[in-house]
């Protein structure tokens, strides 16, 4: 498969590892000079972890192509069903995950169903922090709104997200946000009693992760038209 690497940062250089190790061949890479369509149209897919304010754009370059795009950008999710529309008018390929790794998806099924558990007991409040590395751009991370979205559908205490600084009520799903030297990412959701806490954390050690899940995709997706997820390349249980 021949690949194009859109932003070529921490991410793209993980990425670039892994594909070579699995016999692709990386024909383009760009960074913060922007895409060049003749360069991008030599790839069978795209792959794009940039920045939030860059993402929107280089998706529509790809879709607008004939490229096909995994991307893990975070921090640009207010304009996800304007890509999705563009994929489906030009029949374009698009995956987009706020987390690659298999450990964060069985993790975001593990989160379901806790919730699911905990409905029925209000003594209970559930709270989330996330804590990631000082280069992080986007506050909360992508994942923790993954997991907050989740945690609110199964739990009827919460309504809403709001980063821990601007929670106000008991109906809020508090989400504190540390940035801390070079930590990968971090999750854990905790619920909270007089009496005992019950908590769930997942710890990425490195990036290997996101980049092998992002490289799966890429394969899975190569090929095909339409929108998927995680749960479709992982064939998990919705
Ligand atoms: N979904 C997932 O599983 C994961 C998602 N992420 C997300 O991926 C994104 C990137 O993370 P990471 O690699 O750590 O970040 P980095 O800051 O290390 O890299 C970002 C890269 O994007 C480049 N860039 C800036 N503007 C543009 C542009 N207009 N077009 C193309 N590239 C551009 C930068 O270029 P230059 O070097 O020239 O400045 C840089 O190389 C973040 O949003 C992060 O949250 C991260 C890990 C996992
Ligand atoms: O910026 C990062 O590094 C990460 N971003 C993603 C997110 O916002 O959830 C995924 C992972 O946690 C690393």
């Amino acid at each position: 498969m021949k690949v194009a690497l859109v932003g070529y940062g921490k991410m793209g250089k993980t990425l670039e590892k892994i594909l070579v190790d699995r016999g692709h061949e990386v024909v383009a890479r760009f960074g913060s000079e922007g895409t060049q369509v003749s360069e991008l149209k030599k790839a069978d897919v795209a792959i794009e972890f940039s920045v939030p304010e860059a993402a929107y754009g280089n998706l529509k370059t790809c879709l607008e192509s004939g490229v096909p795009i995994v991307t893990g950008t975070t921090g640009w999710l207010d304009r996800y069903d304007e890509i999705v529309s563009l994929c489906q008018e030009k029949n374009g390929g698009l995956i987009y995950a706020s987390n690659f790794s298999l450990g964060v998806n069985l993790f975001f099924a593990l989160n379901r169903y806790l919730a699911d558990l905990m409905a029925p007991y209000s003594d209970y409040n559930a709270e989330m922090t996330e804590i990631h590395h000082i280069h992080k751009l986007d506050a909360p991370s992508g994942t923790a709104i993954s997991l907050a979205e989740d945690l609110i559908k199964g739990l009827p205490q919460k309504d809403k997200w709001a980063l821990k600084e601007n929670a106000q009520s008991d109906s809020d799903l508090s989400i504190e946000a540390i940035r801390e030297n070079e930590v990968p990412g971090t999750h854990s959701i905790r619920y909270s009693s007089a009496i005992d806490d019950i908590e769930i954390t997942h710890t990425a050690h490195n990036r290997q992760g996101f980049a092998l899940g992002a490289v799966i995709a890429a394969e899975y997706l190569n090929g095909k038209q339409g929108v998927y997820s995680m749960r479709d390349v992982l064939n998990l249980p919705s």
